[in-house]
C-alpha cells in the first residue's frame, strides 16, 4: 500500500455509528435509536446541509477528554491502517464550545491521542462560517493560549451563502500569528468562491476545489502558483456534488497539472478512508498507478509538516 499524507480529514467525522453508541452510553446521552445499523441507515444525504445536520447532531456525544481521546485514537489507528504516515486533521471547535464543551476538554483529548500514536498528526482549526465572522474571532482568540496545539486555521461547515470574503480579519489575525491557512470553496459553491479564499484569504490550500475547474483563468492560477487541492471523491459522490463517481473531474484536474491529493474528509459517513478513496479511483475510474503516485506524492509536498 502507498504510504501517504491526509490533509483533509474533519476529526468529527471519522466518529463512527459504532462510538456513537458507545458515547452515548457512557454519558447517558439518549438517541434516536441506539441500533448502528439503523444510524447508519440514515446516511443517504441529498447535500452537504442534509449532511452537516446530522453531523452536528451525532457530535453531541462528545463530552469528555476521555471521549475526544477516544475519536482521534480510533482515526489514527484506522489510518494508519490505511498506509497514513501523516495527517492534518480539522476540527470544529463551535461545534463543541456551543455544547459547554471546553476547548481544554478537547484539545487535551485530541492531543494526547496523537502523542500516543506514532502516525504523525497536526491539528488544524476551522471556523463554522455559517456562524459568521465574529463568532469566528471570538474563537480563534479562544484559541490562542493553545497555539501550540495546532498549526492553522480553515474554514468549514455551509458554503453557499458564506463567502470567504466575510471572514478577512479573522484570517489576517491567523496569519499575524503565524498560522497556516486553508479554506473550503468550490465544493458547492463557484470558482468565486476559490478566488476570494486566494486573494482575501490568502490561503495556502484550497480544501475540495472541483468547481475551480469551470474557470480556466483560475485553473490557470492553481497550476502556476502550484496551490495544492485536497480532493475528497466519495465525500463529492455521498453529497452529490458530482452524479458519480465516473463523472469525477479529479483526473481532468491532475492532466491540467494541478497539485491534487486526495482525502477523506467525513469517513465515518461517506463510505470510506483515505486509502478506500484511492482504491476506488482505481476500481472506478481506471486511474492508473502512476496518477496514483503522483497522488501520494503529492500529499507530501502539500503538507505544512515535513515528515
Ligand atoms: N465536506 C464538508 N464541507 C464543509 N464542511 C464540512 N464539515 C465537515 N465536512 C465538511
Ligand atoms: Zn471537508
Amino acid at each position: 500500500m502507498r504510504s501517504k499524507a491526509e490533509l483533509h480529514v474533519h476529526i468529527e467525522g471519522t466518529l463512527e455509528p459504532e462510538l456513537v453508541v458507545e458515547l452515548a452510553r457512557r454519558n447517558r446521552i439518549e438517541l434516536p435509536t441506539f441500533d448502528v445499523e439503523a444510524i447508519r441507515a440514515r446516511y443517504d444525504f441529498a447535500d452537504l446541509q442534509s449532511f452537516l445536520d446530522i453531523y452536528y447532531e451525532n457530535t453531541a456525544v462528545l463530552r469528555t477528554e476521555q471521549d475526544f481521546y477516544d475519536l482521534a485514537a480510533a482515526y489514527l489507528g484506522r489510518a494508519r491502517a490505511q498506509g497514513v504516515r501523516h495527517a492534518e486533521i480539522f476540527f470544529d471547535p463551535q461545534a463543541h464550545l456551543s455544547r459547554g464543551v471546553s476547548l481544554e476538554v478537547v484539545f487535551g483529548g485530541l492531543t494526547a491521542a496523537m502523542k500516543d500514536s506514532d502516525v504523525s498528526a497536526a491539528l488544524i482549526l476551522c471556523f463554522l462560517r455559517d456562524r459568521g465572522a465574529e463568532e469566528a474571532e471570538q474563537v480563534l482568540r479562544a484559541a490562542l493560549p493553545y497555539r501550540d496545539h495546532f498549526i492553522g486555521v480553515g474554514l468549514d461547515s455551509a458554503e453557499v451563502g458564506h463567502p470567504p470574503s466575510l471572514f478577512r480579519h479573522v484570517f489576517d489575525i491567523a496569519a499575524a500569528e503565524g498560522l497556516r491557512r486553508v479554506a473550503h470553496a468550490g465544493e458547492e459553491g463557484g470558482p468565486d468562491y476559490v478566488w476570494e479564499a486566494l486573494d482575501i484569504l490568502r490561503v495556502e490550500r484550497i480544501d475540495h476545489g472541483i468547481r475551480a475547474m469551470e474557470d480556466p483563468r483560475l485553473v490557470a492560477r492553481l497550476r502556476d502558483e502550484r496551490i495544492p487541492l485536497t480532493v475528497c471523491p466519495l465525500s463529492n459522490v455521498r453529497l452529490r456534488a458530482v452524479p458519480s463517481l465516473r463523472d469525477h473531474i479529479l483526473p481532468a484536474m491532475l492532466d491540467e497539472g494541478l497539485v491534487v491529493t486526495v482525502n477523506s474528509d467525513d469517513p465515518a459517513y461517506f463510505g470510506g478512508y483515505v486509502e478506500d478513496n484511492y482504491r476506488a479511483l482505481r476500481e472506478e475510474l481506471g486511474m492508473t498507478d502512476a496518477q496514483l503516485d503522483q497522488i501520494a506524492r503529492n500529499s507530501f509536498d502539500a503538507s505544512f509538516v515535513r515528515v
